[in-house]
């Protein structure tokens, strides 16, 4: 069985270092006194104490979205994610902080420049689309060029080559109601992407979508995001979502951030009860990776400990088989106790001949979710490897089962490489003490 390759991580090479959009310290309160009522927030007042005259939407925002990440903003209804996102390209002015996108400020300055920042840099895509119901497919994704005043044939050019980037290569001539929810869900990406900007806010953008086309789109999206490298605001109120999409997700609560972290960091460790009750359903398979939850090998001998050696570990471990390591910790394969023994019993010394090497082996980045059939097929734990094929740990059936409930497998003991050895340990022995002048009993390696 070969490597499996989860692609949900795959795109992380492209965030870079660089800041695309950053806020700071960001309020918006609706209402009859603004800023009186940032003030009050600032003194520590709640958002509840302010109620009935100003509702405090964001209170106190700040972060940083680096270049080419996915920043998933979720929260129940009502947290103020809208609210947030709008200020990010100046539909809404903030009533105190300050948003810079791509180094510019975006708060403060006149219209036109605001206009201009909008079109250079950042797209929205929403839950509903306002797609023209007497327009073709092209020329509704032409729109936002149209809007940026681009000559009709390069607009119909570029429209094109995005229609058949989300996939509706052959649908450019149909109308809108000839299409399903999810193709007019892909119009608007493509409207958006056409327009060639950085940056993508992405308002419940599936929201609407049911759920097998919803989770179809997100993975183009990352498709996308990988093949593109945009920014990408994202906001959602479903959690699944936000953990499959997400490089970080930023949880808000009655218009405050309440953690910023990525999926694993929110999922293992919640800042607070809020947090953690929100993660409680979410689908821990889709987000933990085999690098989280692999333990230490245990039963691993060297190539050059041969026969003798391998049996030796499998005794004191009361394991069935073992991993043998070539040079540099390369995975070459698994042995079993009864075939380690022949070969000891006929003296004969080269292991390598009885390794079976079809064993399971996943990347690091593998989701849970794709370990579960290895790990029913698999008599022994299944072997992570590094592209070069050396063993970083292993992730025993147990440690699978616990990591998807919530408890901590760091509390509980090691268990027991499976499959338990079946032969006797007298007999073990009996097998090591003939001829145990051997030099090929090393240790050397054995544990790690
Ligand atoms: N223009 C407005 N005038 C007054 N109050 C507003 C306005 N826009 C939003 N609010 C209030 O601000 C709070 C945050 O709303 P916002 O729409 O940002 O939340 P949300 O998390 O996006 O919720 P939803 O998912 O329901 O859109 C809510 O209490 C909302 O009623």
């Amino acid at each position: 069985m070969g490597l499996i390759n989860s692609h949900v991580r795959a795109f992380k090479e492209n965030v870079s270092s660089a800041t695309s959009v950053s806020a700071k310290n960001l309020y918006k309160v609706f209402g009859r006194r603004p800023k009186e009522a940032v003030a009050r927030l600032q003194q520590g007042a709640t958002r509840a104490e302010l109620a009935p005259h100003e509702t405090a939407a964001v209170i106190d925002a700040s972060f940083e979205v680096k270049k080419g990440e996915i920043f998933v903003v979720m929260g129940l209804s009502g947290s103020g994610k809208s609210t947030l996102i709008r200020m990010l390209n100046g539909l809404l002015e903030p009533t105190s902080g300050s948003v810079t996108v791509e180094g510019k400020a975006i708060s403060g300055v006149s219209a036109g420049e605001l206009r201009t920042v909008r079109q250079k840099h950042v797209s929205m895509v929403f839950q509903h689309f306002a797609l023209f119901p007497h327009r073709t497919v092209l020329d509704n994704a032409a729109y936002g060029l149209e809007v940026q005043g681009v000559g009709k044939r390069e607009r119909l050019e570029r429209a094109g080559k995005v229609v058949k980037i989300v996939g509706l290569d052959g649908w450019q001539d149909k109308l809108p109601s000839e299409l399903s929810g999810g193709m007019q869900q892909r119009v608007g990406l493509a409207r958006a992407l056409a327009t060639e900007t950085d940056i993508l806010l992405m308002d419940e953008a599936f929201s609407a979508l049911d759920p097998l086309i919803r989770r179809e789109m997100q993975e183009q999206l990352l498709e996308l995001q990988a093949e593109l490298g945009k920014t990408i605001i994202f906001i959602t109120h479903d959690l699944n979502e936000a953990m499959f999409l997400g490089d970080r997700i930023a949880v808000m609560r009655d218009g405050r951030i309440v953690q910023i972290g990525t999926p694993e960091d929110i999922l293992t460790d919640p800042a607070n009860d809020y947090v953690a009750q929100f993660v409680q359903d979410v689908d821990r398979a889709r987000v933990l990776t085999a690098a989280s939850v692999m333990e230490p090998a245990r039963a691993v001998v060297p190539l050059t400990a041969g026969p003798r050696g391998a049996l030796r570990v499998m005794r004191d471990l009361q394991a069935g088989a073992a991993f043998v390591l070539g040079r540099d910790r390369t995975l070459l394969g698994v042995v079993r106790d009864s075939h380690v023994m022949r070969q000891v019993k006929s003296n004969d010394t080269d292991l390598a001949r009885i390794i079976n090497k079809d064993h399971a082996t996943v990347s690091p980045d593998a989701a849970l979710v794709d370990l579960f059939e290895l790990a029913v097929e698999s008599p022994l734990p299944i072997a992570v490897v590094d592209e070069k094929h050396r063993l970083l740990g292993v992730i025993p059936r147990v440690t699978l089962l616990a990591a998807l409930g919530n408890v901590p497998t760091t509390t509980m003991p090691i268990p027991v490489i499976e499959p338990v050895s079946i032969i006797p340990n007298s007999e073990l022995d009996a097998t090591l003490a003939q001829g145990a002048d051997s030099s090929s009993t090393t240790q050397d390696g054995v544990l790690v």
